[in-house]
């Protein structure tokens, strides 16, 4: 078996920081400590470095079709460009939208994946409609694949939207299985009505992507998933929180004692709505949902994020070329497809914007970029921490290095970043996944298809006392 010593770095987890060594012997992190020794290990010098777990993204969608195409990242770039970002797992969704079995959704995510990804991953089972056949079929595929997490989407009106009736079910198949139920939390249907007014009236320019999807529509729907979650007992993990609307409810419900988690995303604590009202159609670069937000939005997700009232920071990966895909809405923003590339710059971003400016530690910067999310997904301890017996996912991080955030370098198979021009501190020099180099000092050396699909155990949630009054 292969061994390697990460000698005189300073380990970074989502609860200790301290100088020393890490043994890594085949996969595995065998010992920590001062002055490891081993004759037949390989010395990886990490003095100045930070040593981090690798990076966790919670939230990505690689080759996936959507809004009549499909994301230009697929298996294979997106997880190269993962990998030089620092994050060594991603959790994609497979979707079921028009499937009639749910597994047929599984089969095809396995598919896109396996021979491309050069890190592990795993797949949350989206669900749009569930109906005899699905309800039935749902604890069979999430145990038989290790899947810990469903997906619902309250928002996409004409495409994935579920009904409440779904997404109750989908709370209840959570809290039968343990579960946790993941949601898109904006009123779908009467954004498309606000979308309809705005065409007939002439409007059509990137800006009123935002303009028809005000912050009140995701409070709205943030509150209506907590609500139903809580009855039906499930565990909701609220995917993508961009405002001060949705995060107020999740505090809220958070201090009454719900099950509740809370996602966000690196554009919403940086970037602002401004940028969708450039002139031209330069603001289609920044077509996502939710959207962006007025600056005024961005304190409140840093405050969350620091006291831990939001847990996890997810990329939301879903790229389209602007030159390319994103042209199919020039005459019409409803048409431009949804999503940007960010799968890259999330870890980077997340500490530069967080670390360096004081906004969080660099314990909350760990927990927020891998440790919650490997504890909230079934992850943890195999991934998500630099401890004995823990797979060794590892990043070697210069926290001096500045650079410029560029299309020109970023590795994502896109025409532009989104964060084109931000200057950031800091940069993964080397990243091990299972304790071989995927990327050494800034070159990638990974495997294509080496990436491992990870299978997650269920784990059932203990009666709540709604639930044990409603038994009674
Ligand atoms: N976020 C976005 O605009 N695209 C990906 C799909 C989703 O997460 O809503
Ligand atoms: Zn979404
Ligand atoms: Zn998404």
């Amino acid at each position: 078996m292969t061994k390697k010593i990460i000698k005189g770095g300073t380990i970074a987890t989502a609860t200790d920081i301290f100088e020393g060594d890490i043994l890594i012997e085949g996969e595995k992190i065998v010992q920590i400590g001062k002055d490891l020794l081993d004759t037949e290990a390989e010395i990886i010098d990490a003095t100045g470095k930070y040593v981090f777990p690798g990076g966790i993204d919670p939230h990505t969608h690689l080759d996936m079709p959507f809004n009549n195409t499909v994301t230009d990242d697929d298996w294979e770039s997106g997880t190269i460009a993962a990998a030089f970002g620092g994050t060594t797992t991603i959790l994609d969704f497979a979707l079921t939208a028009g499937e009639t079995k749910l597994s047929t959704a599984v089969e095809k995510w396995h598919e896109k994946a396996t021979g491309k990804a050069v890190i592990d991953y795993g797949f949350h089972l989206m669900v749009t409609d569930l109906n005899e056949e699905t309800e039935k079929e749902l604890p069979l595929l999430l145990e038989k694949e290790g899947i810990t997490s469903i997906k619902v989407f309250m928002a996409y009106a004409k495409e994935f939207q579920a009904s409440d009736n779904t997404l109750f079910k989908a709370f209840k198949a959570g809290k039968e299985t343990g579960a946790v139920v993941m949601v898109h939390c904006e009123n779908g249907s009467v954004i498309d009505e606000l979308v309809e007014a705005a065409k007939r009236a002439g409007n059509t320019a990137p800006i009123y992507h935002a303009l028809t999807r005000p912050p009140e529509l995701e409070g709205e729907a943030t509150k209506r998933a907590i609500e139903l979650a809580h009855v039906a007992g499930a565990k909701l993990y609220v995917v993508h929180v961009t405002c001060k609307e949705a995060v107020d409810e999740i505090v809220k419900a958070r201090e009454k004692g719900y099950d509740v988690y809370g996602e966000t995303c690196p554009p919403y604590l940086t970037l602002d709505q401004s940028l969708l009202a450039q002139p031209g159609f330069e603001g289609a670069k920044y077509v996502w949902s939710p959207p962006l937000r007025p600056k005024s939005h961005q304190e409140p997700l840093w405050n969350a994020l620091k006291a831990k009232q939001l847990q996890t920071i997810g990329s939301d990966q879903c790229s389209f070329s602007f030159n390319g895909k994103k042209q199919l809405g020039l005459n019409d923003f409803s048409k431009i497809p949804n999503g940007g590339p960010f799968i890259e710059d999330r870890f980077t971003v997340l500490y530069s914007e967080g670390v360096t400016k004081g906004r969080i530690s660099i314990n909350d910067f760990v927990d927020a970029v891998s440790t919650s999310a490997a504890k909230i997904f079934g992850l943890f301890p195999q991934k998500g921490t630099i401890a004995i017996g823990s797979d060794a996912d590892i990043v070697i991080f210069d926290p001096n290095v500045k650079r410029i955030i560029s299309a020109e370098t970023h590795h994502m198979n896109v025409d532009y970043n989104a964060f084109e021009g931000m200057e950031v501190t800091g940069e993964p020099v080397s990243v091990l996944l299972r304790g071989e180099f995927i990327v050494k000092d800034k070159e990638f050396v990974g495997t294509i298809g080496g990436g491992k699909y990870i299978k997650r155990p269920l784990k059932k949630k203990a009666a709540s006392t709604l639930e044990a009054a409603v038994s009674n």
